[in-house]
């Protein structure tokens, strides 16, 4: 089956690039980098020589007027900015070109909500009201069916996983408290001046006010408070989170919300006592978590750990594009 990659040359488009050049099932069609982008007519392999599957792929530059002379291609992913894929996605899916977005363009149902963490209106809003969250390892049947998918974020990801298993156990009245970290390659390839090697420190940033919380949020079905930090490393993400649990709940109640949860997800480890650590993760499309539970105060605390450019973003997103062309949801990693 033919597949493309919009913003193939950044962190999270090459390792999908890369994926997919192993993978049994998908070909790579055509890697896009914008119109006017420094790197058109480039090898990928130059710019990431780490991946020796990119020989002979060649960046092409992308215009909409193309849309139409994709034949055969089945689906688009979209490793590009939210606004770029909140402008493009209508004219694939009227192609008939499903889509996977990496972006946060239709992760959120709100549109108030979206303009207030996104800074622009969505004006998208058929496509926004079809969209698919992509947690695959919760929402497998609605995927499969799916002609858009909203990959979630990495914050999301992490967070998510961790905390979705114990939804119905929560005591509702106390927010659970995320504290996060994540590699600088989670801000992306294009060079900022907060991300550059002399500037970067471990910082919280985002308080009170990152647009993953609404995200998070949404998708538990209960407010959360999250903070971001960045690390002085290049990638993965550990999320450590407190909450408090319904005054009933016991041990044995606990393992058995995350066993039920991931009984399908063998790339999901759950551990009772042993925290993850994110070297374990890195460079892997899995996701570690470890958690231990306070009978007398009822607290939980549950950490989890991933690699933000893969469980967090291009492995997931793989996963959803096996789900939605009707193959098996780990096929290729
Ligand atoms: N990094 C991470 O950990 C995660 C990122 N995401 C999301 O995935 C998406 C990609 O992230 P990431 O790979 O980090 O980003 P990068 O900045 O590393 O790459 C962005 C890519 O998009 C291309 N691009 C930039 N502007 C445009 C444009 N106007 N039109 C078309 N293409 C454009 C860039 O190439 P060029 O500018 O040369 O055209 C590049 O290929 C983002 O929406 C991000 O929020 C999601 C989860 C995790
Ligand atoms: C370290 C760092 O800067 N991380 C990014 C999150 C990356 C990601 O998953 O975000 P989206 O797909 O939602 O953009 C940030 O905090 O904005």
């Amino acid at each position: 089956m033919k597949v493309i990659v919009l913003g193939a040359s950044g962190y999270t488009g090459a390792e999908l690039c890369n994926l997919l050049s192993r993978h049994p099932s998908m070909q790579l069609a055509c890697a896009y980098v914008s119109e006017n982008s420094n790197d058109s007519g480039k090898a990928l392999s130059q710019l990431y020589p780490q991946f020796p599957g990119l020989d002979g792929v060649t960046l092409q530059p992308f215009s909409l007027a193309d849309v139409h002379e994709m034949d055969g291609v089945s689906l688009a992913f979209l490793a590009t900015p939210h606004e770029f894929s909140h402008d493009v996605a209508p004219a694939l899916l009227d192609a008939g070109i499903r889509v996977a977005d990496l972006s946060g363009a239709f992760r959120l149902k709100d549109a108030a909500t979206f303009a207030r963490c996104y800074g622009f209106n969505h004006l998208q809003r058929e496509e926004l009201a079809l969209a698919e969250y992509g947690l695959v390892d919760f929402y497998a049947d609605k995927i499969t069916r799916a002609s858009l998918v909203a990959v979630p974020g990495c914050y999301p990801t992490a967070s998510l996983l961790a905390l979705k298993p114990l939804a119905a156990l929560l005591d509702t009245a106390v927010r659970p408290v995320i504290n996060a970290i994540s590699g600088v390659s989670g801000a992306g390839r294009k060079a900022a001046l907060n991300t550059s090697f002399c500037e970067v420190g471990v910082q919280a940033y985002g308080v009170l006010g990152h647009r993953h919380q609404p995200e998070i949020s949404a998708w538990l079905g209960q407010d959360v408070l999250f903070t971001p930090h960045l690390g002085t490393f290049k990638r993965g993400i550990l999320a450590t989170i407190s909450v408090r649990l319904r005054e009933e709940v016991n041990i044995a109640d606990i393992q058995h919300a995350y066993q039920q949860a991931y009984v399908n997800s063998p790339l999901v480890r759950v551990s009772h006592g042993q925290m993850p650590r994110l070297d374990d993760v890195v460079n892997t499309p899995r996701c570690h978590i470890g958690w231990q539970f306070d009978p007398h105060s009822g607290y939980l605390v549950v950490s989890s750990a991933i690699d933000n450019l893969l469980k967090g973003a291009a492995a997931q997103a793989l996963q959803n594009a096996n789900l939605m062309l009707g193959l098996e949801k780990d096929c290729g990693l």
